[in-house]
């Protein structure tokens, strides 16, 4: 039998003012299985993340600055994964073309999204992420390298 080796996974989180504390919270209850991964965020939930999980986030531009951009840039060029973002859904944002083009490239690219809690909790318990390992070890830290099955 043929198996895939899976490892790291590139993992773009990005959240909105209001919804900042939410990521903040899922990321922290996730930590262990996010620290195997390399986390990319914009530039102001990057820099809350990296206090919040105290290990190194790649940080991109501020989304009003053209964070949401460069993070659609790097979806197009196949150098993120999954991408995590908690778009505020009851306030305008003076970005709302590069929030909506975000949104967009990730799905032209076909790319998992998540959009809220819920949907972020089932990317995370994903096999492809090693979040089943957490709810089977929760003390699991060390960089998660295992052998599937392919699709
Ligand atoms: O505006 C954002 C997403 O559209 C997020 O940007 P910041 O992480 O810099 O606040």
């Amino acid at each position: 039998m043929d198996f895939v080796l899976e490892s790291k996974r590139r993992i773009a989180l990005v959240a909105h003012d209001n919804k900042k504390q939410d990521l903040i919270e899922w990321a922290s209850w996730n930590r262990a299985v996010l620290a195997n991964h390399t986390i990319y965020a914009t530039g102001t939930t990057g820099k809350l993340l990296e206090q919040a999980l105290d290990f190194p986030i790649h940080k991109l531009m501020s989304g009003p600055l053209g964070g949401d951009q460069q993070s659609g840039a790097k979806i197009a060029e196949g150098e993120i994964d999954f991408l995590i973002f908690f778009w505020d859904p009851l306030e305008p944002q003076p970005h709302d073309p590069d929030v909506k083009a975000l949104i967009r490239i990730a799905v032209v690219w076909n790319i998992p999204v998540a959009c809220n809690r819920a949907s972020a909790d089932y990317l995370i318990s994903s096999p492809l992420l090693g979040g089943a390992y957490q709810s089977v070890l929760p003390n699991y830290t060390a960089h998660v390298e295992r052998v599937i099955e392919p699709v």
